[in-house]
């Protein structure tokens, strides 16, 4: 069964210098969608892809999208591209993001975030290494290895990479079903690799994300910062009542405290109880991966209940609050808490929107506080799940079995990639994911890194799906 993979990993073999230099230019473009001053860097990474696609003989367009929801900002393009056009092939279609978290050395990083470092033991650290930079770049690198090994390309390839994933895909639901039946109409199946191993050394094939609701709760009092001294003990303080307001949406078990969200969650099946028992998945790796042993469960089937089938409440910062070394005496006349809610079947967008705002504004008003409150969602993306019984994911299996030598465990995954249900409903076409970085890789945390294995066999496993694909009966 595809005989030609052989040559084609050599030849990703031979050319894993120039791969990992594609990496590293990559990695150097500072493409934070989340910030507006990083955002011609976000549009220059754009513009890079379409670049190399373009040198690669892809036809590419760049898609924009108009304004970022109410703001003055461009949103950064979505690069559609198409290589290849032969009625006889499958077509496939791969998503990916070519944006990145926010990063700054002084986060506590080792090294710079945005310079691709390459450690004695295969570790190339550097932000977007692992999401979503190496995992897009694998797409473009399979294309080359099969131009350079002179093997005719097994498909038709249809892409789309986005610069705003980390930040609620804002604009790009629009243009998927516009296109649902335009640019992406001839997609047979699609694919989509921007998740991660459960563990370090099983690959993984990936059936289910949960979706993200991201909000924030505005307190505003004062008409500026406050010396604390002069006003403390006169002055209602915004921050003083954001921080009851937090504190009351979770407890340290990781229950979510607001009523009308554990009630929105599908029942535990007999049959389901009984799938967490084969996946590999050990809590040594998830320690290791976490930094400590500060779990909330000591099990396996719990921490992974909790990671994929329910849903969990985060705190992640306060903007306008003091928060660098030293001691600043001040009273911050606005702070804005920043939280989200990881969703799980069958919760809905709005009906969790509904509770949450009740919620907060229940537990306010409860304060007696004379100072202003506003609680909205910033963005809110869907969760997915989907059936992996079809040719889409048994070729991903073969593929995975022929590059890594096992047979992949099918999971489901706990951070969110909201347009991949707009994209089975767009093209009514099976979703994968596919992943290619591992569990201790560090996507939205500090030293974030995709071990130089991962990425080149990463590689060989994107083309060797293609090929798979491309011999799978349909079912
Ligand atoms: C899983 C994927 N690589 C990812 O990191 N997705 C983000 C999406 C998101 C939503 N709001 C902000 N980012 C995630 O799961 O946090
Ligand atoms: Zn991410
Ligand atoms: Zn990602």
């Amino acid at each position: 069964m595809a005989p030609q993979l052989d040559g084609y990993f050599q030849k990703v073999d031979e050319l894993s210098d120039k791969f990992i230099d594609r990496l590293r230019q990559a990695v150097a473009i500072p493409s934070v969608s989340a910030e507006a001053a990083r955002r011609p860097d976000v549009v220059r990474m754009g513009q890079f892809l379409a670049d190399e696609l373009t040198k690669l003989g892809a036809s590419v367009e760049l898609r924009q999208l108009g304004k970022q929801e109410g703001t003055d900002l461009d949103l950064p393009p979505v690069v559609l591209a198409r290589y290849g056009n032969d009625k006889s092939k499958r077509t496939i279609l791969v998503y990916g993001h070519y944006d990145v978290q926010p990063a700054q050395k002084s986060d506590g990083w080792d090294t710079e975030p945005f310079e691709l470092v390459i450690k004695e033991d295969g570790r190339m650290c550097g932000r977007g290494s692992t999401d979503d930079k190496g995992p897009v770049l694998g797409w473009l690198n399979a294309i080359e290895a099969h131009q350079v090994a002179g093997i005719d390309f097994p498909v038709n390839l249809l892409m789309c990479f986005e610069g705003m994933e980390e930040y609620g895909s804002d604009g790009l639901d629009d243009l998927v079903y516009a296109e649902g039946k335009g640019f992406f109409a001839d997609a047979d199946a699609v694919c989509i690799s921007d998740n991660y191993w459960l563990g370090t050394e099983k690959p993984c094939l990936t059936y289910g994300l949960r979706g993200v609701n991201y909000y924030n709760i505005e307190v505003s009092g004062p008409g500026a910062d406050l010396h604390s001294g002069v006003f403390g003990g006169t002055a209602q303080e915004p921050m003083t009542d954001l921080v009851r307001i937090m504190a009351s949406l979770v407890d340290s078990e990781g229950r979510i405290l607001i009523p009308g969200i554990a009630e929105q969650v599908a029942p535990v099946t007999p049959d389901e109880e009984g799938l967490y028992d084969g996946i590999s998945f050990s809590m040594e790796t998830l320690y290791e991966s976490l930094g400590s042993k500060t779990t909330i469960f000591d099990d396996k089937k719990r921490t992974l209940m909790a990671r994929w089938r329910f849903p969990s409440l985060s705190l992640h910062g306060i903007e306008g609050a003091f928060s660098g070394s030293g001691a600043k005496t001040v009273i911050p006349a606005k702070v804005i808490g920043k939280f989200s809610i990881r969703t799980v079947p069958n919760m809905e967008i709005e009906k969790t929107n509904e509770a949450v705002v009740r919620y907060v504004e229940e537990v306010f008003s409860k304060l007696g506080s004379k100072n202003t409150l506003k609680v909205y969602p910033q963005h809110c993306g869907r969760w997915w799940v989907a059936s992996p019984n079809h040719w889409n994911f048994s070729a991903a299996a073969k593929a995975t079995e022929r590059v890594w030598g096992v047979k992949p465990d099918f999971t489901r995954e706990g951070g969110s990639i909201p347009v991949t249900l707009t994209f089975e409903q767009a093209t009514g076409k099976n979703v994968l994911l596919l992943p290619m970085g591992s569990s201790t890789d560090g996507a939205h945390s500090i030293n974030e890194k995709l071990d130089k294995r991962n990425y080149i066999e990463g590689i060989k496993l994107l083309g060797a799906y293609l090929h798979y694909v491309a011999e799978e009966p349909m079912n």
